[in-house]
């Protein structure tokens, strides 16, 4: 392709190392790129995420693909909405981060070593009810703003520890101030945690197979269909926190031959999650051929909503 590829990002460093990885895998396939900083509503406001809304970070870039100021958009993918946007394709899928999460807590503690009553920092009502369920006495105060101000938090003392991506921190270069990173066993990330979403035009069918064949990664791609569709299919039925991991596996056949699966658990809060300290988790696990990431998580999500994930208690209850 003879013409500059202008690729859109939000302005933060971590969007900014995010957006470099994908310009840098163009360039070596020998495409000119200029990157193109958009400032979204979610930059402006500090106002926490569930008042402002899904989608803060990610519309802003979309409207400058759809009128042609970009043509490729980098976003973090766990940002992005779950409902299709009009005009607009997921051309690729990343290589993966680690997809964990990770504590960053004084005096180098573990979640383990945190004495009950200890402070944890978190904007997410993920991870914030999967930290209640552990049953460890943590006290969840919610916090926002980029990762140095939380960072800050814990090393001038107002916080005992705060809970973040281990993706974002590796891409700032600042995992060596991980403490601890969650099994997910305990904490199950947010869906496409640590993957990347490359988006063009549906009608720029030029750029969309350059970053298929550039970009695109086939088994984090299938992961991440699984996690997202189970993801959408909660949210039509369920107002609980949600966190789901895809892993590929090889399977060894009988015949001898191997084969490419993908395995996906599901964690999702029963009932009203903040009517009790220490809510009840629900979870769920299955396995299927990479083909069929996108009805794995759906049917993930059926068996979620059928043991209870999201059913509000009493009368009255409303979805939030
Ligand atoms: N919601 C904010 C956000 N969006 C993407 C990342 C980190 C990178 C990633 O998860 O891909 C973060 C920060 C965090 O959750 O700690």
């Amino acid at each position: 392709m003879t013409r500059t590829i202008r690729i859109g990002t939000r302005a933060s460093a971590l969007a900014l190392t995010q957006t470099g990885t994908v310009a840098d895998a163009l360039r070596r396939a020998g495409q000119q790129v200029e990157i193109v900083k958009v400032t979204t509503p979610g930059d402006r406001s500090s106002a926490p995420i569930a008042e402002i809304g899904v989608g803060v970070f990610t519309s802003a870039l979309r409207e400058a693909l759809k009128d042609g100021r970009v043509d490729v958009a980098v976003h973090s993918y766990k940002d992005l909405p779950t409902a299709a946007e009009p005009g607009i394709v997921l051309a690729a899928v990343p290589p993966r981060e680690d997809p964990r999460d990770a504590l960053i807590a004084r005096d180098g503690l573990t979640l383990a070593e945190l004495p009950p009553g200890s402070t944890v920092g978190t904007g997410s009502n993920r991870r914030s009810a999967q930290l209640r369920a552990l049953g460890l006495g943590l006290q969840v105060v919610p916090i926002r703003g980029n990762v140095d101000s939380r960072l800050r938090k814990v090393h001038e003392g107002e916080l005992d520890a705060i809970v973040l991506a281990r993706a974002g921190l590796s891409r700032l270069g600042l995992a060596d101030q991980i403490t601890e990173t969650l099994d997910p066993i305990q904490m199950l990330p947010s869906p496409a945690q640590g993957a990347l979403a490359v988006e063009c035009r549906a009608d720029d069918v030029d750029i969309e197979h350059l970053l298929q064949s550039t970009v695109n990664d086939a088994g984090t791609r299938a992961a991440v269909t699984a996690e997202r569709a189970m993801l959408a299919a909660l949210e039509a039925g369920c107002s609980a926190p949600v966190g789901a991991l895809a892993e590929v596996v090889e399977d060894l056949e009988a015949d001898g031959s191997i084969v490419e699966r993908i395995s996906l658990r599901g964690v999702a809060a029963a009932g009203d999650d903040e009517a009790s300290d220490v809510p009840v988790l629900i979870r769920a696990s299955a396995v299927a051929n990479s083909g069929d990431a996108e009805r794995l998580g759906r049917e993930l999500a059926a068996e979620l909503l059928d043991l209870g994930a999201g059913a509000l208690s009493g009368p009255g209850g409303k979805p939030r």
